[in-house]
């Protein structure tokens, strides 16, 4: 079952060609970490992945059913998205974005209490609840951001830079997240410079170079891609 299927991608921006016929799949239960240098265009595929960056050309299909050009609402319902940069809104308390997801994907209310008691409790939120983004620090928003994509169970998650931000503790405690969504049968895109990091939790990865897909592989390889890369 391919949970992610990415055709001839292009994404063009004026006459800038950010995405250039980008091709991949992604199976059920994987972890594929999305990899290149500043600019190779990894935020640029999440956004577009997620519609909020328009596509040029090409097809993207999720569980093998929706279309994102034939069945959007659909399709973003399989997804769940972490930007890089926390995307909350300025009128909603934390707790307000918490019940915002939890309607928009249909949790049952009752579920949707104990989980975000549980995340808020690991990211240490309690004492924020009712606290606009203006009045949250940097990481807390991140961790806003976090728990409201961590609250639905869909079939794919999309994570820009998991770890930018934050502190050891919520680290720790999102990686234990991620690895709860692994095994519960969630695959997972997610991009990073922090190799070392993720390579206990991914075991492929995308390597993007100035727009194009330059290598797809298996985690074993991430030594050699490390080394090629020049970063750890
Ligand atoms: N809306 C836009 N309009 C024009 N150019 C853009 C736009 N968004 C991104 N770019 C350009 O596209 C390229 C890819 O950017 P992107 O943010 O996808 O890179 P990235 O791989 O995520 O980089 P980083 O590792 O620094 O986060 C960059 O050259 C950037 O300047």
């Amino acid at each position: 079952m391919k949970v992610l299927e990415v055709n001839q991608l292009d994404v063009q921006v004026k006459t800038t060609k950010l995405l250039e016929q980008i091709t991949f799949s992604i199976d059920a239960g994987s972890v594929v970490a999305l990899l290149g240098h500043n600019g190779a265009g990894k935020s640029t595929l999440m956004k577009t992945i997620m519609g909020i960056q328009e596509k040029s050309a090409g097809d993207i299909v999720v569980q093998e059913a929706y279309n994102q050009d034939i069945d959007f609402l659909n399709y973003k319902k399989q997804i769940a998205f972490i930007p890089e940069e926390p995307m909350l809104m300025s009128e909603l308390t934390a707790m307000q974005h918490f019940q915002l997801y939890g309607k928009s994907y249909q949790l049952e209310e009752k579920e949707l209490m104990a989980r975000v008691e549980r995340y808020v409790k690991g990211f240490e939120l309690q004492d924020k609840l009712n606290e606009y983004p203006e009045s949250l620090s940097k990481g807390m928003r991140q961790k806003v951001q976090i728990i409201c994509a961590m609250l639905p169970d869909v079939p794919l998650l999309l994570i820009d830079e998991p770890f930018m931000g934050l502190d050891i503790y919520a680290v720790d405690f999102f990686e234990a997240m991620i690895e709860e969504k692994m095994k519960n049968g969630a695959s997972i895109l997610l991009t990073t410079h922090q190799l070392d990091r993720v390579k206990n939790l991914a075991n492929q990865f995308i390597m993007l170079q100035e727009g194009k897909l330059l290598h797809k592989g298996q985690a074993q390889e991430f030594e050699t891609i490390t080394r090629r890369s020049g970063k750890r």
